[in-house]
């Protein structure tokens, strides 16, 4: 499917991720996080931007239910999870097929029903033909490519992302972005984005919010107002460059 053939993402509904006044200290003293409201729903893409240690894959922890706040409320809606790391954590010894199975195999999918899941999710992110590769034999980004198709293989309906693309080259990263956009509007999850990259927030976002140092609160949330399918031309208008200004501003002001 092209991009001009995606449906457009549904109309909000419940949010799936709401944090009321998230608070997060721990044992140690380290106070991370400190009054985050927060909510994600259907069709939102919502990305996180601040600066280093302020709690972002805290926030991503707390949200994917790895660990509990200490203070507040963090409801999740949903049990289908996708959860995707810097990190493509692909087990060396397994091809391509077999690595996009490993999540349904360890939840007990029967064995075609994950072949068909799985043959489904590496069409989705563009591997067809690559079902026997190892990871080693594979570039970074269809090792990425990889990852994304095995949480894809959950039907989430809740997409967590931890810098996912930061360690690829740009080229590779746009491509990746376009990928993820196109696969946003065809799966129609709730997204929630953790990035260092201001640009990539605002192209792939509904939404951007932005987070203060340690302990991270929440500075401001920009509403990012280009629709859906995003064009990749948008990226070089001056309302795309305007916005990417106003939340580095805020970024910077936060970071003060
Ligand atoms: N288990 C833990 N025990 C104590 N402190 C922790 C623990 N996990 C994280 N921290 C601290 O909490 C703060 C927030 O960490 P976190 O990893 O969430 O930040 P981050 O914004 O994701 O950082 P980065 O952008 O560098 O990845 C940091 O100061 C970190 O050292």
């Amino acid at each position: 499917m092209t991009l001009a053939e995606s449906p457009a993402p549904p109309t909000t509904t419940a949010p799936l991720l709401d944090f009321r006044n998230v608070e997060m200290t721990f044992p140690n003293g380290t106070v991370a996080l400190r009054g985050v409201d927060l909510s994600v729903s259907r069709g939102e893409f919502v990305s996180v931007v601040g600066p280093s240690g302020c709690g972002k894959s805290t926030l991503l922890r707390i949200a994917s239910g790895l660990e509990s706040a200490s203070d507040g409320t963090a409801e999740l809606r949903t049990d289908r999870i996708g959860y995707v790391f810097q990190d493509a954590t692909l087990l060396p010894w397994r091809n391509v097929n077999a690595n996009v199975q490993l999540l349904a195999e360890l939840g007990g999918v029967p064995r075609a029903e994950r072949a068909a899941k799985a043959e489904k999710a590496i069409e989705l992110v563009g591997l067809k033909g690559f079902e026997k590769h190892l990871p080693k034999q594979l570039s970074g980004g269809m090792r990425m490519r990889t990852s994304l198709a095995r949480s894809l293989t959950l039907d989430p309906e809740l997409f967590l992302f931890d810098e996912p693309f930061g360690a690829l080259d740009e080229i590779t990263r746009e491509r990746l972005n376009d990928e993820l956009l196109r696969l946003f509007a065809e799966q129609q999850f709730a997204g929630l984005f953790i990035t260092h990259s201001v640009s990539e927030a605002v192209y792939l976002s509904t939404k951007v919010v932005v987070m203060s140092g340690r302990p991270g609160s929440i500075v401001t949330t920009f509403d990012v107002p280009f629709p859906m399918p995003r064009d990749p031309d948008i990226r070089f208008t001056p309302e795309f460059a305007d916005l990417v200004g106003r939340v580095s501003h805020s970024l910077r002001e936060g970071h003060n």
